[in-house]
């Protein structure tokens, strides 16, 4: 049995002029709005089958249907074809109700990171197993089946299924998690916003999928950038989804944030706590230094040099981005699938009293005066009952 509620916690705008900050109250509005953001899945009976297919260019190994021991399914890749009878071995084992993840862009930088984190069970605990499901295109599906292998070769025990396709219809069948990952990435000198044009399309095209085919209460996570504005595109074409559930990706500028201040404090990056990054994804983001904590004090009574926090400080988080790709030629890949990883535990897990966290979500009676209808990044806690079961 599980329950999650997202709630914003009491803090205040930076937007907001000293007059017109909102007294908030106990309870805030968001509580209400994000109720039941997410529905982990219900305990079960042990799963007693293990199985995988990708969408073009099976192979189903020989060998293993010679022994006897299994059997195959028709579309389906190397090892994941395989349908194992693990009832015997399972009778001493709990494990949960397998969950359905799309990731976009599959066969792209970040994904090579975040899939095998996926798998190793980081993310949801090493008591979910989880099926994978891949999104790539045309021009990457060679690239998707190599991920494929790479990921049998892992021999991941959680690891259950490994779909990959291209068409997004069939591809979100069910799924109760996307990770929306796939889009153009911006080189030197532009801005992310440059990349609406055409990353755009692929966002209100994917709404329209998880629309139709996708679980109801899929949660919805918008990494391709710029992805405020894509985030936005996509709940606006998947009416039937709870607008609450789709989340933009600004937990790496609260990653970097945070760093940037332990640096200059001179202390380790976990005495910083209370991380808010407002606004969008770009260089307009306010990431908020009032705010923040180190070791529970004030980031303002910690660090002195107040201009360092108003001009450098804030000016490193908005352009860290920019300058990675300077020096790499291209843009985080690590980081950010480490991000991935932060986001969703947070959503998954109570957030630690007295914190809270950044995620972009939409603006729907939110209590710090920010416009209506908008994915905004906004400090938000999650309360959830993850029960594991033993
Ligand atoms: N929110 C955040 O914090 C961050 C967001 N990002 C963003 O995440 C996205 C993915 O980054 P990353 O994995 O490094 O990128 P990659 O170039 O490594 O992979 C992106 C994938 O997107 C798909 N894609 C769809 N349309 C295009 C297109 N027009 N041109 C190129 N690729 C396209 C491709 O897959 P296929 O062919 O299979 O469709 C490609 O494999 C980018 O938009 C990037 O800016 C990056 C870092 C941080
Ligand atoms: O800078 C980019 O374009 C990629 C990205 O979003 C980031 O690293 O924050």
């Amino acid at each position: 049995m599980a329950m999650a509620e997202l709630s914003t916690p009491k803090t205040t705008s930076p937007f907001l002029q000293s007059s017109s900050r909102l007294r908030l109250s106990s309870k805030l509005h968001l509580s209400n709005h994000f109720r039941h953001l997410l529905l982990p899945p219900l305990p079960t009976t042990p799963n007693s089958k293990i199985s995988c297919s990708v969408s073009q260019n099976s192979q189903a190994p020989v060998a293993a249907q010679e022994n006897g021991l299994v059997k195959t399914k028709k579309e389906c890749y190397g090892v994941f074809c395989l349908t194992y009878d693990l009832k015997a071995e399972e009778e001493t084992k709990s494990w949960k109700k397998l969950i359905n993840i799309a990731v976009s862009g599959a066969a792209g930088m970040i994904s090579n990171h975040l899939l095998f984190k996926l798998a190793s069970g980081e993310v949801f605990g090493p008591d979910q197993p989880i099926a994978l499901k891949l999104l790539g295109s045309e021009r990457s599906i060679q690239a998707l089946e190599g991920v494929a292998m790479e990921l049998e070769d892992s021999l991941f025990p959680l690891l259950r299924e490994v779909d990959i396709g291209t068409d997004p219809y069939e591809v979100f069948q069910d799924v109760e998690w996307a990770l929306l990952i796939g889009a153009k990435p911006r080189g030197p000198g532009m801005e992310r916003a440059a990349l609406l044009d055409i990353n755009g399309q692929i966002f209100a095209d994917q709404g329209k999928a998880l629309n139709a085919v996708a679980s109801p209460n899929v949660k919805v996570l918008v990494v391709g950038n710029p992805c405020n504005t894509n985030a936005l595109i996509c709940l606006k074409n998947a009416p039937n989804i709870p607008a609450k559930n789709f989340h933009a990706l600004t937990r790496l500028d609260e990653n970097r944030a945070k760093c940037q201040l332990a640096l200059k404090a001179g202390v380790f990056y976990d005495k910083v706590s209370n991380m808010t990054i407002w606004g969008n994804h770009s260089t307009t983001q306010v990431p908020d230094f009032l705010n923040a904590r180190i070791n529970g004090v004030p980031v303002k009574e910690v660090i002195t040099d107040h201009k360092w926090l108003e001009e450098g400080f804030t000016e490193s988080v908005q352009k860290r981005g920019g300058l990675l790709i300077q020096k790499w030629g291209r843009s985080s890949a690590a980081s950010t699938a480490v991000s991935i990883v932060d986001a969703i535990k947070s959503l998954v897990t109570p957030t630690p009293e007295g914190d809270w966290f950044s995620t972009g979500v939409y603006t729907n009676g939110n209590p710090y005066g920010i416009a209506e209808d908008l994915v905004f990044s906004m400090p938000c806690r999650s309360k959830v009952c993850y029960i594991l079961i033993t």
